[in-house]
């Protein structure tokens, strides 16, 4: 019986090996077309298409930097349904590979300029986007027309830009904008310290801060929306009422601006994938997202009312508070038309829906990616005091005792904003910039000079069919590096993971943080943490106005350690190299975890205070 079963066993075994061999080819097949090769093998091409099919010359294209990542071999051998395994993990956790379809991440300099500036070859996939019109259309999830729309004349993106901005507005009008930040987060921020009692510690005294981005949060949301006009501090900062409405209209909608706005953007998922109907079950969780959802509705409605009345009575622009300003630059032109004035911007103005999406994508966009670089950065600084000190050298000079911040300082802190930079190099609040391609097209492959250009006199370059997606894979570019395993035997390169070592490209040590790296010459297209071209962020400005001006007053009054002391590691280690402590203490303060842009898991400090005085506020 058991004799006559056994063949059968063999007759399954092998034709389940069969199905296993052909399907690990068939994959091996997919891989290959989506990261073809170009140009196509040729009779001058030696190694034929024997190479063709063993290797792979995606050395400029690293991809993820993930194991698993679509653009790595392992990944296509994984069935890409088993949850959180074809996920990309680590920097990568928000973007599912999927299966079956071509992408590229790119990660060269010279290709991703092609990618942010080439607007007629590349453009936005706005579908991905659709996560971010939950309250209405805006300028980050249109493209073409629309997108110029919400962009125009007299829109936020005219407010913020440091220079163009006077070409449509009064000259200088942008830079008031920003001397504005600087001092709402100079307020904001010595505020902060009364309110979490830091301000009373004693010179040497240390307070353990256990959730630095909850912190930051706060911080920022305060800088786009508190009001120095208002009666007192607290009714325009950190107070529970604080909103852009009025106390009793705060009552009146359940819950704070600031609590439905941090309430919605940490459940923006929820609230996209969620039917209406379920939250109707008594689900407290559930329920306050709703309340959340309903009360930012209320807010932002109320907020285009009265800032459409404050234009009709023709108030000055830049009164209250930033995140006014911003809303009331994005409802101009609509009233002009309503009014029969608008002077030659054309195109239309914004429906009530599209407003009330901008005034949204304003107040995520303002304040989440500023709260968790900031945060990343007072946690790099932690596992860093060699850099703290270096940074605390300039501050000191810059804040001497009872020192009163003002703008001017701004440009007298490079270390302080070279501290913030290599920390988006590191950290990239956005990690990866979708792009696809509007007709068949071809992107560099080989970025060194004497390599461009192939024994034929052709360019080396990559093909990528029309409606391929190729984003910009903002940590591959920052990280830069070459296969460890690359073997240069004709044209045969083997293939492994970019995140596994390799030669560094761009940057000198791509994994350490050395801020001083950005008070030289670097490569200007091997940063792109705010994008680039046309469609680059319009909060740069706003963002390291307001970031460096509240890292400099809180790392000018505290020493900041690492609350978590990893396993054996005691305190910090005085030292630029990365070695076993700070790694240790690198992976538990410098973990990520899915959020709209890259979010800190937990950051716990020890802040302990200098014994060099104090910058006096004006408040
Ligand atoms: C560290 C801070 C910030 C980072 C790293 C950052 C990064 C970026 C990136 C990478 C983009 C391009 C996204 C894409 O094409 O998909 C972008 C766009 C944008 N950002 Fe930022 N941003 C920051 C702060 C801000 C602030 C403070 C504001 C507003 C006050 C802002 C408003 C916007 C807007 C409106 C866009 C869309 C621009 C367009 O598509 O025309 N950002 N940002």
């Amino acid at each position: 019986m058991l004799a006559s079963f056994v063949p059968q066993m063999r007759g399954l075994v092998l034709s389940s090996a069969l199905v296993l061999v052909s399907w690990i080819g068939y994959k091996f097949l997919l891989f290959r077309r989506s990261v073809q090769v170009s140009p196509l093998p040729s009779p001058q091409h030696r190694g034929g298409r024997l190479t063709l099919l063993l290797s792979q010359r995606i050395d400029n294209h690293p991809g993820f930097r993930s194991f698993l990542s679509d653009m790595n071999i392992i990944a296509y051998l994984i069935p890409s349904g088993i949850p959180y395994v074809n996920d990309h993990i680590g920097w990568q956790w928000r973007r599912k590979r999927t299966y079956n379809r071509t992408t590229y991440s790119v990660s060269s300099p010279r290709a991703c300029k092609i990618l942010n500036a080439d607007r007629r070859r590349f453009q936005k996939p706005v579908k991905l986007y659709e996560i971010l019109k939950v309250f209405g259309s805006n300028v980050v999830v249109t493209e073409g027309e629309e997108w110029r729309r919400h962009r125009k004349r007299h829109s936020v993106a005219h407010l913020l830009t440091p220079s163009s901005a006077t070409q449509v507005v009064a000259p200088g009008f942008s830079e008031k904008v920003f001397e504005l930040v600087w001092d709402t987060a100079t307020w904001t921020t010595l505020d902060l310290f009364a309110r979490e009692g830091w301000d009373s510690l004693a010179p040497g005294e240390g307070k353990e801060v256990k959730d630095i981005p909850e912190i930051t949060l706060r911080v920022t949301l305060a800088v786009l929306v508190a009001d120095r006009t208002a009666s007192s501090v607290a009714t325009a900062s950190f107070g529970a009422p604080l909103g852009p409405q009025k106390d009793n209209e705060t009552t009146a909608h359940g819950m704070s601006f600031v609590e439905a706005i941090s309430y919605v953007s940490e459940n923006i998922f929820w609230l996209l994938a969620l039917p209406k109907i379920v939250y109707k079950l008594p689900i407290a969780k559930l329920q306050r997202i709703q309340r959340a959802d309903r009360a930012l509705r209320a807010y932002m409605h109320g907020m285009i009312a009265s800032r459409r009345d404050e234009i009709r009575r023709g108030e000055e622009s830049v009164k209250h508070d930033l995140f006014h300003a911003l809303v009331k630059a994005s409802i101009q032109d609509k009233l002009e038309e309503e009014d029969g004035t608008a002077g030659g911007s054309g195109g239309g103005g914004l429906s009530d829906d599209e407003l009330v999406g901008n005034t949204w994508i304003f107040a995520l966009a303002g304040h989440e990616t500023s709260a968790h670089s900031l945060a990343f950065a007072i946690a790099y600084l932690a596992i860093h005091q060699d850099k703290q000190a270096w940074l605390y050298e300039e501050l000191l000079e810059v804040f001497p005792a009872d020192h009163v911040p003002t703008y001017q300082d701004y440009s007298r802190l490079p270390r302080t904003l070279a501290v913030i930079y290599e920390t988006l190099r590191l950290h990239p609040a956005v990690v990866y910039i979708p792009k696809y391609a509007t007709e068949d097209t071809w992107l560099p492959d080989e970025p060194d000079d004497e390599e461009l250009v192939d024994g034929q006199g052709e360019a080396k370059r990559v093909f990528v069919p029309k409606g391929t997606q190729c984003g910009i894979d903002t940590v591959g570019l920052h990280r830069h590096r070459e296969y460890l395993f690359w073997i240069r035997f004709r044209r045969l390169k083997m293939l492994t993971s970019s995140g596994m070592g390799g030669k560094a490209r761009y940057w000198k040590n791509p994994d350490s943080f050395l801020p001083e790296r950005f008070l030289e010459d670097y490569d200007r297209d091997a940063f792109a943490p705010f994008s680039a071209g046309a469609r680059a962020c319009i909060g740069r400005k706003f963002s390291e106005v307001e970031n460096v001006c509240v890292l400099a007053l809180i790392l000018r009054h505290f020493r900041v350690l690492p609350l978590t002391t990893a396993e054996g590691a005691q305190s910090p280690i005085d030292t630029a190299d990365d070695t076993i402590i700070n790694e240790m203490l690198a992976e538990k303060l410098l973990a990520t975890k899915p959020g709209v842009t890259l979010t800190p898991k937990e950051i716990g400090v020890r802040l302990v205070r200098r014994e060099d005085g104090t910058v006096r506020g004006q408040v």
